[in-house]
């Protein structure tokens, strides 16, 4: 059993357990349900950096990067920085993270958030838009064709940004959906957390260009950035190279003030 079969199997768990706590139609009723959200996808079109950046006290590979931080002290952190987007990781089990964390973030700052979850059910779409999310990631590793093109269009019909997350060829024929804005290709495989930047530069060229390509995982200089760059990536999600400092949101700041 790898780690994402672990993941999932959790995770499969832990949902049917929240529809028993909280009902879809009680989300439906959450304030921030009706919140207008801001396009992920349009912003990073339009900004010179593009960085997302990303607050994980935790991960599988590594357990603690951080622990410490409060959240809304490193995501206010990102947005002074010059952040282009927010990745948060609600995720409890194996990183750490809460949907407290996309609320505090959500108050705490006006850029787009991005919520990083296991999504593999529609619950936790509905979940994402009453907690405040802009844009969702979707793992073609984790769900069917089928159930792609069935979770972009209900995020999509919730004006959440989708943000589908592949990691080698075969994942991207089932990923080329009307409802996908963004194609993020993770420089990490799930199953064995090795990270290679050159899974981006190679699956760059089939990636058609009406989807924004976002670089996710293992970036930590400027230079991969402006390599990935003449590859066509406008976003890149930056995570543990911020949060294993002392202070997350300084970090951000020297790098893309750098930049
Ligand atoms: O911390 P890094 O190496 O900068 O990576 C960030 C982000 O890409 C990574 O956390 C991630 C990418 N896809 C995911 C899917 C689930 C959980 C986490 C992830």
């Amino acid at each position: 059993m790898t780690i994402l079969d672990k993941i999932i199997a959790y995770k499969l768990k832990e949902v049917a357990a929240k529809k028993d706590a909280i009902p879809t139609r009680l989300l439906e009723r959450f304030p921030l349900f009706k919140k207008e959200t801001k396009s992920l996808a349009e912003i990073l079109q339009s900004s010179t950096t593009g960085v997302i950046a990303e607050h994980k006290r935790r991960s599988p590979s590594k357990s603690v990067i951080n622990d410490r931080v409060l959240s809304h002290e490193v995501v206010t952190g990102y947005e002074e920085a010059g952040a282009t987007g927010i990745s948060i990781l609600t995720d409890a089990n194996f990183f750490g993270g809460s949907l407290e964390d996309l609320l505090v973030t959500e108050k705490h700052t006006s850029i787009p958030i991005l919520r990083k979850e296991f999504i593999i059910d529609p619950y936790q779409i509905y979940e994402s838009k009453a907690y405040g999310a802009d844009a969702i990631l979707l793992i073609a590793a984790c769900l069917s064709s089928e159930e792609l093109k069935q979770y972009s269009h209900l995020a999509k019909s919730l004006n959440l940004d989708v943000l589908l997350e592949i990691h080698k060829l075969e994942e991207l024929e089932k990923s080329l959906l009307p409802n996908v804005d963004m194609i993020g290709v993770n420089n990490r495989n799930l199953k064995d957390f090795k990270v290679n930047i050159d899974t981006s530069k190679k699956l760059s060229e089939h990636i058609p260009d009406d989807f924004v390509k976002v670089s996710e995982s293992g970036i930590s200089e400027i230079k991969t950035i402006s390599d990935l760059k003449t590859y066509g990536f406008q976003g890149f999600l930056i995570g543990e190279n911020f949060m294993k400092t002392e202070n997350p949101g300084e970090s951000a700041k020297l790098f893309i003030s750098s930049m």
